[in-house]
């Protein structure tokens, strides 16, 4: 059907859409070429069940990029599958609910994304989480290099600054390591700067842009609001706010998690606006695969552009994952400090993941 549709354009578009032919006409077959389904592409997520996990499942289900939806956790996973495999969409679910069927989850994949893990409680920082997490991410990331090596990787579960580096080095251990393809998720710190940019300026907040530099816990999450971009008059407002409005939205950007955190009381840190900024990056990731022009977002990947081995800035996706990792551009001179204040927490957070890799 399609070869021979191939031909038939060639040859419609040869004679003229309005020549006598048998053949279909080329606007008939550009229809058709519209109408195709894009590539078949499979996106698993490991903590499926989970508070992100469950509405990160449901926005997949909803992605048509999506041909394929492996839905693993070890606790609750066929209630979710089930449940989310009824929508009428176009990709097949299917539910993993034991370490046994995490090799089946995972082969094939083109996409996997971790929120598997626990989440803070009032009181903790990310890193409190590193005991519990980084094992659970260390076991998960050696299923990845065993059965889809070549997959990109969506690391949500904290401590970001720490679990990005556990990856890199048990996919460094198994020789699978493709530094194009581990990112870690911070795309809900550039929401949320965008958010409170947007309600500071007066703009309208779908209409704002705000890269988020650095890492993702506390005084490493730098918003850059001196490149905040307005779509709706394209210029930077930030001279229209004081010093302090940005002192105040850089610290209410680098505390958004323990924010929510606190108002949760227990139950949990952020899952909806997480989802959101998780299903954000990973349809990125989808289109970057597909070959779509100019996918940019920021993430924590491995980087040179700064001393450190690790580092969020913005990042040009494309067929084989990072196509470049971009420069931060020029700051202000609160950014510079900034950035020179993040560096010795983010440090230590990226080399206490590389020692507990290589050491447990
Ligand atoms: N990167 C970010 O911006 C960001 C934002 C919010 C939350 N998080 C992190 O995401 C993680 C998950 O948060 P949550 O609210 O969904 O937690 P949750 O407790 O609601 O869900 C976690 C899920 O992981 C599952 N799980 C645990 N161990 C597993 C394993 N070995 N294999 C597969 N699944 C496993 C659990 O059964 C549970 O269903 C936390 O570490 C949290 O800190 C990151
Ligand atoms: O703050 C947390 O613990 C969860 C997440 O990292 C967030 O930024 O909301």
């Amino acid at each position: 059907m399609r070869a021979s549709l191939i031909r038939s354009a060639g040859n419609a578009l040869r004679k003229g859409s309005g020549s006598p032919s048998s053949a279909p006409s080329a606007r008939i077959i550009l229809r058709y070429y519209a109408s195709q389904p894009p590539p078949e592409r499979k996106v698993a997520i490991l903590g499926a069940a989970g508070g992100i996990g469950q509405p990160l499942s449901l926005l997949m289900k909803l992605n048509p990029l999506v041909s394929r939806l492996a839905l693993y956790d070890i606790a609750g996973t066929p209630g979710v599958a089930a449940d989310v495999s009824h929508i009428n969409t176009r990709a097949e679910v299917s539910g993993y609910a034991s370490e046994e069927q995490l090799g089946q989850a995972l082969e094939g994949s083109d996409v996997v994304i971790i929120p598997a893990g626990v989440p803070r409680k009032p009181g903790m920082t990310r890193d409190d989480l590193f005991n519990i997490n980084a094992g659970i991410v260390k076991s998960l990331c050696t299923a990845i290099s065993k059965y889809c090596p070549d997959a990109i990787v969506n690391m949500i579960s904290n401590p970001v600054n720490s679990t990005v580096p556990i990856a890199a080095e048990v996919f460094k251990k198994a020789g699978t390591y493709n530094e194009k393809k581990l990112f870690g998720v911070t795309t809900l710190d550039v929401l949320r700067a965008k958010t409170f940019y947007a309600a500071k300026a007066g703009l309208p907040a779908a209409d704002v842009n705000v890269p988020v530099i650095g890492g993702h816990a506390g005084i490493t999450i730098l918003p850059l609001f001196s490149q905040a971009i307005s779509s709706s008059d394209f210029q930077s407002r930030q001279e229209s706010l004081s010093h302090e409005d940005v002192r105040a939205l850089t610290k209410r950007t680098q505390d958004g998690g323990t924010e929510v955190v606190e108002a949760k009381a227990g139950k949990g840190s952020a899952t909806l606006s997480m989802t959101y900024g998780g299903s954000i990056f990973a349809d990125a990731c989808l289109k970057g695969l597909n070959g779509a022009p100019d996918i940019v977002e920021c993430s924590f990947v491995q980087s040179s552009i700064t001393e450190l081995p690790f580092f969020a800035s913005k990042v040009k996706l494309g067929r084989n994952g990072i196509d470049e990792v971009q420069g931060l551009g020029t700051l202000s001179d609160f950014e510079k400090e900034g950035l020179e204040n993040l560096k010795a927490e983010l440090k230590s957070s990226i080399e206490k993941g590389i020692k507990f890799a290589n050491e447990s």
